[in-house]
């Protein structure tokens, strides 16, 4: 829940799940994101695109602490989590799928999807059957060995997992990567669509620009460290100049 408090001492993020101030990160002294401002509200799909190198990743890994070094305020619902061990932020209900998908390779599918349901939440908007349901082809594989999966199932797997810790905010990072174009449309897509629909707020990194603008309803471009464009993804799919010159297309 929002801590009252905490938003009362930071106008403007009231709405906000996650919020992002002047974020500034890098690596080693090396500047990748330079004052970067983002909002993520409840039920917004944020879209975030950029070319190779923008900072994508970096601004993923900057939420969860994961390497970078971070300066300006990372926000979640109010509350200040810069500096937070990864746990905990998972704690404060945020998952991400990591480019590479981050599952247990010598466990079975089935395994991998149990071990997501044992963190403690209150709320339990997805259970296991929801999530074969989803994706059907998890069923057809729940007794393999998760490193014999093919590119697709992985990321099922992993969309799964993000499902059962019952996260109110999931990232996703470049889950198109990989993938056969068919799948992207015929099980990705609705998969993220589903996921909206049923509350699930996302944050989706993505070089795939036709992905990005079927299912988000928010999108930023991030180009030189910063936010070089933000706007509906309308108003993007229109924008031919800014499509080439912030991603190259
Ligand atoms: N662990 C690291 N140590 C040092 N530099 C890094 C590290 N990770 C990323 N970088 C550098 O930071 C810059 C941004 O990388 P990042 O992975 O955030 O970009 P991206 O937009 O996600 O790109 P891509 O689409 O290629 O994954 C790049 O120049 C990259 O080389």
């Amino acid at each position: 829940m929002p801590n009252a408090a905490a938003l009362a001492a930071q106008p403007g993020t009231a709405n906000a799940v996650v919020s992002l101030r002047n974020v500034h990160a890098g690596y080693g002294g090396g500047a990748v994101l330079r004052g970067v401002d983002l909002e993520l509200k409840a039920g917004d799909v944020l879209a975030v695109l950029g070319r190779n190198g923008a900072g994508k990743t970096t601004l993923l890994n900057a939420l969860f602490n994961l390497g970078p070094d971070v300066h300006g305020d990372i926000l979640v619902h109010g509350r200040r989590v810069n500096g937070w061990p990864t746990h905990r932020i998972a704690r404060a209900g945020l998952a991400l799928v990591p480019q590479g998908r981050g599952v247990f390779a010598s466990l079975a599918v089935q395994e991998n999807l149990r071990l997501a349901t044992l963190t403690p939440r209150s709320r339990r908007l997805w259970s296991l059957d929801d999530v074969y349901a989803l994706f059907p082809r998890l069923h057809e594989r729940r007794n393999a060995a998760s490193g014999m999966l093919s590119g697709g199932e992985r990321q099922m797997l992993a969309v799964g997992r993000a499902l059962l810790t019952q996260a109110e905010v999931i990232a996703l990072d470049e889950p198109s990567e990989g993938l056969a174009p068919m799948l992207v449309q015929s099980v990705l897509a609705p998969a993220l669509r589903t996921l909206a629909e049923r509350g699930t707020t996302l944050l989706l990194v993505e070089q795939n620009l036709g992905l990005a603008l079927d299912v988000a309803t928010h999108t930023v471009v991030l180009a030189q460290g910063r936010v070089a464009y933000a706007g509906a993804p309308e108003r993007l799919r229109r924008d031919h100049d800014a499509v080439h010159r912030l991603l190259g297309i």
